[in-house]
Parts: C-alpha cells; sequence; structure tokens
C-alpha cells in the first residue's frame, strides 16, 4: 500500500499542522453611492502601504462582529451600526495563514480618523489605488460579480527595478 500524500488533510489545507490560522475581522463599508472603503496599511506592518479593507484580528473570546466594531473604532474612529456577514476567504501568506471574516457594513456614525496613520480611499470599480493586498483582490471580484463590471477590477503596479 502506498504512503498517504499528507497525514492529516485538514492539517494540510489549514497550511500544515503548525500553523493555525488566524481570525480576522473585515469590514466593508459601503455608502449610497456604491462606494467602497480602502485603507493602507501602516508602516511597520506586513505588507505596508498595500490597501486593504479595514479591521483586524479577534482578540480572545471575541466574535468577529464584536472584533470588527473594536478594530474601526480604534483603526478609523467609527461606530459601525449592523454588520451583514458577506464571505470567507483563507489566505496563505508568508508571514501568516489567515481567515478573513468579510462582512458589510452600510451605517456608522462619527468622522472617519486615520488613527494609525494610514491613507483612505472611497472607490469604485476599478480601483484607481495601489498596490492592492493579495487578500483584497477576491472581495474586488466579488463586487464585479454582484455590480456585472467587467473587465479590470485593479490595476498592478510595473515592475519599477532596473
Ligand atoms: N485588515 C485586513 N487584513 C487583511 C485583509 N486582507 C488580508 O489578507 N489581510 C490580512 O489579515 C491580517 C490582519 O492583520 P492586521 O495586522 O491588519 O490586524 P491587527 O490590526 O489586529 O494587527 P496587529 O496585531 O499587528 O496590530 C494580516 O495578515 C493581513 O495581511 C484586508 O482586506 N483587511
Amino acid at each position: 500500500m502506498s504512503e498517504p500524500l499528507v497525514a492529516d488533510p485538514g492539517a494540510a489545507r489549514d497550511g500544515g499542522p503548525d500553523r493555525k490560522a488566524v481570525e480576522v475581522a473585515v469590514g466593508v463599508l459601503v455608502r449610497d453611492d456604491g462606494a467602497f472603503l480602502l485603507t493602507s496599511r501602516p508602516e511597520g506592518k506586513a505588507y505596508a502601504g498595500y490597501w486593504e479593507f479595514p479591521g483586524g484580528k479577534l482578540e480572545a473570546g471575541e466574535t468577529v462582529e464584536q472584533a470588527l466594531r473594536r478594530e474601526l473604532q480604534e483603526e478609523i474612529g467609527i461606530t459601525i451600526g449592523a454588520v451583514t456577514p458577506w464571505k470567507v476567504e483563507l489566505v496563505d501568506y508568508p508571514h501568516a495563514l489567515v481567515r478573513l471574516h468579510f462582512c458589510k457594513v452600510f451605517e456608522w456614525s462619527g468622522e472617519l480618523q486615520m488613527r494609525e496613520a494610514q491613507s483612505c480611499a472611497w472607490e469604485q470599480l476599478p480601483v484607481a489605488v495601489q498596490p492592492v493586498l493579495p487578500g483584497t483582490v477576491p472581495v474586488l471580484d466579488w463586487f464585479a460579480q454582484e455590480r456585472k463590471h467587467s473587465g479590470a477590477t485593479h490595476f498592478v503596479a510595473a515592475y519599477a527595478g532596473s
């Protein structure tokens, strides 16, 4: 009998026995005109300068909704209303295996304040800011499907090296 290629298929799917997925709550804020909010990752974090949807890791004992409320208050200074779970995506980065819980948010109060010195942009498809974080790209595809948008969803920076 041949050896199984994978001793624990579940572990392999999650990136290996030592790689437990980090749960992340991500907020997709959508304005009445359909524009959605992207923020740039602050200096000092992995993928600094890449554009993403605001959010962050769940702390011990938190639900996705609780984490999202806390993160959006901490990072961009707003108090969110109802949270609508949208999609869940597992992304295997060199620095981490993350499970992204994308939630739509249509109501919030307070002025946007970039408390971690990020930049922010209200975007439509195709997204004008770049580079976009790899884990963000599928979200743009989901928007494209919902909105029957064809063509590019974002732009990829040309190689600037010599
Ligand atoms: N917030 C956010 N994180 C994302 C997105 N897409 C994506 O792959 N990620 C990944 O999910 C993880 C979120 O971690 P984070 O660093 O933003 O969370 P955090 O604020 O709790 O971080 P900290 O503990 O370093 O302060 C990162 O590995 C990030 O690369 C996204 O659209 N938004």
